[in-house]
């Protein structure tokens, strides 16, 4: 498939201090793609050199076809979204009001439809009327969202969409942003969040360091580091480790055939598990 990102070994320093460190990966058009990694990492840096904000000091980039400093031309910009932390939202002015302003800035065809669409995609359609300034932490990460939906950018980057929200705004972001994918929306999201990039992500890249150590599907990570057994627990809470395969399958039908098995578990590592592996962190 096409790369819509390329990044090859990349390198920013500040002050002297290299906070990317031989960085590469590609993302795939059309993939939702999760860069994952602790505090410090550096991909806040990364997402902002991909975004045109800052040039790194050295390596090679290419965005849908463009170097480093071509990212922040403003033909450039009607192609991507990018939602961060810093809102950019007015508070005084309502949802609605908002997102039309930001439909003019894109001229966006047909507004008040597209206003609408995109706010039921994030279930806000019943606050439009609402003032920003009124609204939770979770509503506004949704409002953005909504507003990043706007123009369906061919690739957008999110710097951890769902940190410290509800349960129930984070479902309606990662809904958003599945239908968004579906039609055809690069997603390129960092989060510390491994379920989020477990149920959300085609592949995810294990940043640690200021560079990629790993990048697969969570599923075929999941697979290379398991080390290939299952659980069976029978009725006294007793539990057996048998190997996957022929050499174990004896072992699991005679404990089967006692009729006294409660449960039977994989013990595949989560992508947690995996993170501490590789770099000897936890993933918070
Ligand atoms: N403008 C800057 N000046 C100096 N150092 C910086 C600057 N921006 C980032 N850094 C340093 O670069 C490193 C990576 O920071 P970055 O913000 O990219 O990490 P992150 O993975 O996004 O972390 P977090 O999850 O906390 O947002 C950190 O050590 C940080 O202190």
């Amino acid at each position: 498939m096409e790369n819509i990102i390329s990044v090859h070994e990349l390198t920013k320093s500040f002050d002297g201090n290299k906070s990317l460190d031989g960085m590469s990966f590609d993302v795939k058009k059309g993939e939702i793609f999760g860069f994952l990694g602790p505090s410090g990492a550096g991909k806040t840096t990364t997402i902002k050199i991909l975004t045109g904000q800052i040039l790194p000091t050295s390596g090679e980039v290419s965005v849908m076809g463009k170097g480093p400093k071509q990212l922040n031309h403003t033909s450039h910009l009607k192609h991507i979204g990018v939602m961060t932390d810093s809102s950019g939202l007015y508070d005084r002015l309502s949802i609605y009001e908002n997102l039309k302003l930001y439909t003019s800035l894109y001229d966006v065809p047909q507004p008040k439809e597209k206003i609408e669409e995109v706010l039921s995609l994030v279930d806000l359609n019943e606050e439009l009327r609402k003032p920003v300034s009124k609204l939770s932490k979770g509503m506004t990460q949704r409002v953005i969202l909504a507003r990043a939906l706007l123009h369906e950018p061919e690739l957008l980057f999110l710097d951890e969409p769902t940190a410290s929200l509800d349960p129930a705004s984070q479902r309606w972001i990662h809904e958003g942003l599945r239908q968004l994918n579906q039609r055809g929306t690069t997603i390129f999201l960092t989060t510390h969040d491994m379920e989020e990039a477990e149920t959300l992500c085609n592949r995810v890249a294990f940043l640690h360091d200021g560079a990629v150590k790993e990048m697969e599907q969570p599923r075929s990570l999941r697979r290379k580091y398991s080390d290939n057994t299952f659980t069976i627990q029978l009725d006294d809470g007793k539990t057996y480790v048998i190997n996957q395969g022929k050499s174990g399958a004896g072992r699991a039908a005679s404990l089967l055939e006692t009729d006294r098995v409660t449960a039977v578990y994989s013990n595949e590592p989560t992508l947690g598990d995996i993170f501490v592996d590789i770099t000897g962190r936890e993933l918070i």
